[in-house]
């Protein structure tokens, strides 16, 4: 596995048998990244006693079930060894979440030392709590609940509420699978491994950060979920605020995940709007159009959306960070679905140097950048060199690092982590407070009506003036 700093080796992962029950089992999260994360780790792992239960309110047959354990794992390209262990040890318990009795027989029907995963619709959160509030739970019991961690500030804090009340914090994950992205953690070996960008990393010398994770994705049918959530609780709160943490946070003493949180915690509380103006937000939706080819109908028109609900599909942030180090420095988060030229990136603008007289060429003015994919470990510096042909003349040039693929993905990263009881990939609860505090006057104002919903041609870059 992986030798980053704080990801488990297999041996950390422990041999003891262990079972996991997904809640919201039937869903795209399930099938296209939990299972094969869970899959890799069991792999890499070798020879871990997996037992995947599956429950939602819609009934399967344990034989359903484990043909989808099966199918997602071998898209994934799982080990065959693995690929049968897990399937044929699966199990399916149908279960709605906010009945304590179906929960109780789900946590009964574990084998072994139960981690609940609760990938459900954000709103559901609070029955899971509640319900889970009715019961005696195992001493092992871990629970793990995706993100978005909340609907906004307000039901965030009661939910961690309802949550301690239930479970204690060390045995709580709330996931936010952007920091088991190696580019994220990435960002600290980047920042304090190089002298020379942990020097210059500061208002001092950088103009402006971009974080943007517009992809070409639509709603890809999962209007239940996306059609009450939107960009900014979908995207922004959660990952983009994570990564933007990351990028900001003073120096850890330690690679732990105390020092690492109390790190993060402490940059998000100084993080404002870049106005104290909910209108420094901007959102669209996209209309009609074809991203690569494919077409997609206009949101409101696809299945299951509400056009009253107003929802957004691409959404930015002007935000500031109100510390000494990041004085004057506009931090621009954006993500979209269905843009025709995704781009996954942390962008950072270093300030333009003034070479000397008759040094010049076309983007002489223009600062260095420091590009960070949001999608792999890739770092690319675009800086100026003298010309081959023409050594007046300044050329912009790319450097590439290239670290190469991790074994585990981010999702393998986050879940190898809750197996281990390794707590740095989990979102502590006053930072996902924290991410909710930003944001919360701009769901507000958006709700109000006070912001205009515009509109972008799926397939395009966003409306043409962003
Ligand atoms: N899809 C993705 O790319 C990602 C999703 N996530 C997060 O994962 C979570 C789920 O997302 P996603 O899988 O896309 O959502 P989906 O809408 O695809 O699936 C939701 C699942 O929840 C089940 N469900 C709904 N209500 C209940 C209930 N009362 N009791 C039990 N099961 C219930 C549904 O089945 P049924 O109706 O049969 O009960 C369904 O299986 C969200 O929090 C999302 O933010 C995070 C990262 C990526
Ligand atoms: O959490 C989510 O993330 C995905 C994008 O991340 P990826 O790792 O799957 O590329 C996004 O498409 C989805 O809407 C969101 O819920």
């Amino acid at each position: 596995m992986s030798d980053q700093p704080g990801i488990p080796d297999a041996e950390s992962l422990g041999r003891e048998p262990r079972s996991i029950a997904i809640l919201g089992a039937g869903g795209d999260l399930t099938e296209r990244l939990l299972l094969p994360g869970l899959g890799k780790v069991a792999e890499l792992a070798g020879g871990l006693e997996l037992t995947l239960i599956g429950a939602a309110r819609t009934p399967q047959s344990d034989e359903e079930w484990q043909g989808l354990v099966r199918r997602s794992l071998e898209a994934a390209q799982i080990a065959p060894a693995t690929v049968d262990a897990l399937s044929k040890a699966a199990r399916f318990v149908a279960t709605d979440a906010s009945d304590p009795e179906q929960l109780k027989a789900l946590l009964a029907a574990c084998p072994s030392s139960p981690v609940l995963y609760v990938a459900l619709p954000p709103a559901m959160g609070h029955a899971v709590a509640e319900s889970l509030a009715q019961l005696e739970l195992p001493d092992d019991l871990v629970v793990a609940i995706e993100k978005p961690f909340g609907e906004d500030l307000d039901d965030a804090r009661s939910l961690n509420e309802a949550l301690a009340a239930v479970i204690p914090e060390d045995r709580l994950w709330r996931i936010d699978h952007f920091l088991g992205n190696a580019t994220v953690l990435g960002m600290l070996g980047l920042r304090f491994g190089n002298r020379l960008l942990e020097s210059g990393w500061s208002a001092d010398e950088i103009e402006k950060v971009e974080i943007v994770f517009d992809e070409e994705l639509g709603l890809e049918g999962r209007a239940a979920f996306y059609d009450s959530t939107g960009a900014l609780r979908d995207m922004l709160q959660s990952h983009l605020l994570m990564v933007l943490a990351l990028t900001t946070l003073e120096r850890p003493d330690r690679i732990t995940a105390d020092d690492v949180h109390d790190r993060m915690a402490e940059v998000l509380g100084a993080v404002r709007l870049w106005r104290d103006d909910p209108h420094t937000a901007r959102r669209a939706r996209y209309t009609e159009g074809r991203v690569d080819g494919r077409f997609f109908p206009s949101y409101v028109d696809e299945d299951d959306v509400d056009p009253a609900n107003d929802i957004e599909t691409l959404a930015q942030l002007l935000l500031q960070v109100d510390t000494p180090r990041w004085a004057g420095v506009p931090f621009v988060l954006r993500s979209g679905k269905a843009i025709g030229s995704p781009r996954a990136e942390v962008a950072v603008h270093f300030r333009p140097s003034t070479p000397p007289e008759g040094l010049g060429g076309a983007d002489a003015g223009e600062g260095t950048v420091l590009r960070m994919s949001l999608l792999n470990g890739d770092v690319d510096l675009d800086l100026f060199v003298n010309s081959a042909d023409d050594t007046d003349r300044l050329e912009r040039v790319q450097l590439e690092a290239r670290p190469g693929e991790a074994e585990l993905d981010a999702y393998g990263q986050v879940l190898a982590g809750i197996l281990a009881h390794d707590r740095l990939l989990s979102v502590r609860g006053d930072i996902a407070e924290q991410c909710w505090r930003i944001v919360t006057p701009v769901l507000t104002a958006w709700a109000a009506g006070e912001t205009p919903l515009e509109e972008y041609e799926a397939g395009s870059a966003g409306p043409a003036d962003w």
